[in-house]
């Protein structure tokens, strides 16, 4: 072969040049992808104003494109485990030395090809022209390259061969084929207790999209009132729950614009009525949630707690969140507060309240279908850092309680160290009696061999709420 530089003319004739082609809707996706990246946003309050933004500069961009925009966005962010070890299978490097934009547009466009019913050739063709509008053409050459290699095969076939047999390795299988990292897996899987149908299922509960749920909070709206929306059910196990089919938009409901009612999964509705029936004698009279914000739980055990003539201190202590709390207590019936104080440091005295909720910080894992990047930034330290915090909480709600109240310890995670490794190792300080709660949500099937309650989204179609109540011995 010739070492001359070959003659313009004897080049191959550019085709002529072409403008991208622009998506809004993959941009946008490619948009709230980056800043989940970037800056660790949340998926769910980065995509709204991207949404927003790109209805108004997009003429025709209606409700179906922010539809595929959310999908998008959603979807690539929870197989996001099982997308890299794909991408890593397809390209010569290590994932880590490709730049992070490029990366994203090839997990949108293995998510188009392994995880939509998006048609092979369009979904390579509408990413590539994505790359060029927003990597530029060369990169887009190295991404239409990639995603060829990744078209090649369909998921079950991926599957195969990027994740070892599960008799080999259970937990790494499972973790590449339901796209959780292997820490979450073993965590989820110790609470569950079970063999591998179990835990599938829960894994790929992790993975779809939950249903809106209502709360008719009591006194102000009625299930009945809710449920003239359009397709609208009855929640399955809560009295004050309605569901909101596909396409229920919560803020079209009037009870919600107006605080009558809320957005609120049926687990944290669950947890605040096992609370509020949770027998006791003596006077009822004064009831505090110590970690109210933003309010959901604390707005349900209001109208609870005015429907018996008590009254509710709601605590917080982010200023930010107890104005929440505020705003989700505005108009709600009978005697309530809101405070911001820090639960750990009380500013009330020892004994005062007949029921206290501490619904404590978390990591979260029991709420992975709502946030589909969570399961990725968390780390197994993160443990460390809320157990004092989850064990001071429990500690001062069992002292701010009166001899013969209850406590609730609610976590939305099912991790065994933020649930009953909490419950124990508090209960060795402060002693209290650990009331059966299964009694408390009849017609709830599966809550575990008590006395505390684990909801699970695959079995209840909740989120993994924890609930333990407590009463305080009588002679403390
Ligand atoms: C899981 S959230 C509570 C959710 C709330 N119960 C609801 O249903 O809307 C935990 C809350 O505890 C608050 N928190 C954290 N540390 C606290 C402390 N030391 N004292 C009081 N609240 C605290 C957090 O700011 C957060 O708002």
């Amino acid at each position: 072969m010739s070492d001359q530089p070959r003659r313009a003319g004897a080049r191959r004739p550019h085709k002529p040049y072409r403008r991208p082609r622009r998506d809004p809707a993959r941009i946008a996706a490619f948009e709230a992808l980056r800043a989940v990246d970037e800056r660790d946003a949340y998926a769910n309050l980065v995509l709204p104003p991207l949404l927003r933004k790109a209805k108004e500069d997009n003429e025709g961009f209606d409700d179906r494109d922010a539809a595929f925009a959310t999908e998008l966005v959603y979807g690539t962010l929870r197989r996001q485990g099982t997308y890299d070890a794909v991408i890593a299978a397809c390209v010569d490097r290590p994932l880590r030395e490709v730049d992070p934009p490029v990366l994203d547009v090839l997990s949108l466009g293995a998510h188009q090809l392994l995880g939509t019913r998006i048609p092979g050739h369009a979904a390579v063709s509408a990413t590539v022209e994505l790359a060029r509008c927003v990597l530029g053409d060369g990169r887009a050459k190295f991404v239409n390259a990639v995603l060829r290699r990744i078209a090649a095969h369909d998921l079950d076939e991926w599957l195969k061969r990027i994740a070892p047999p599960y008799d080999k390795d259970p937990e790494e299988h499972l973790g590449l084929v339901h796209s959780h990292p292997r820490w979450v897996v073993s965590a989820l899987w110790d609470a569950l207790g079970g063999g591998r149908a179990g835990i599938e299922e829960l894994l790929e509960a992790d993975n779809s999209r939950p249903e809106v749920t209502l709360v008719a909070r009591p006194g102000r709206a009625t299930t009945d009132e809710l449920l003239t929306e359009r397709d609208a059910e009855p929640g399955r196990w809560s009295p004050f729950a309605v569901r909101l089919a596909d396409g229920g938009d919560p803020g079209n409901v009037p009870a919600v614009a107006e605080g009558r009612a809320g957005v609120q999964d049926e687990g944290s509705q669950l947890v605040a009525l096992a609370l509020a029936n949770a027998p006791l004698t003596g006077p009822d009279a004064r009831w505090l949630d110590g970690c109210a914000g933003p309010g959901g739980k604390a707005a349900l055990l209001a109208a609870l707690a005015a429907e018996r003539g008590a009254a509710l201190i709601a605590s917080e202590r982010q200023p930010h969140r107890a104005r929440l709390v505020e705003r989700a207590l505005a108009g709600a019936p009978g005697r309530h507060q809101v405070v911001t104080a820090d639960g750990t440091r009380p500013a009330w005295r020892p004994a005062t309240f007949d029921r206290v909720l501490v619904d404590v910080p978390c990591t979260g894992l029991g709420a992975l279908r709502r946030r589909p990047e969570a399961r990725w930034r968390r780390r197994p330290e993160d443990l460390e850092g809320f157990a004092p915090l989850q064990r001071a909480l429990l500690l001062q709600a069992l002292r701010a309680v009166r001899p013969g109240g209850v406590v609730g310890y609610a976590t939305c995670s099912p991790h065994l160290a933020e649930t009953q490794a909490v419950v124990r190792d508090v209960l060795r300080e402060q002693p209290a009696e650990w009331i059966d709660a299964r009694p408390l949500l009849p017609g709830v099937p599966e809550l575990g061999e008590g006395p505390d309650i684990q909801l699970w989204p695959h079995l209840h179609g909740t989120d993994a709420m924890y609930l333990a109540l407590l009463r305080r011995p009588l002679d403390t």
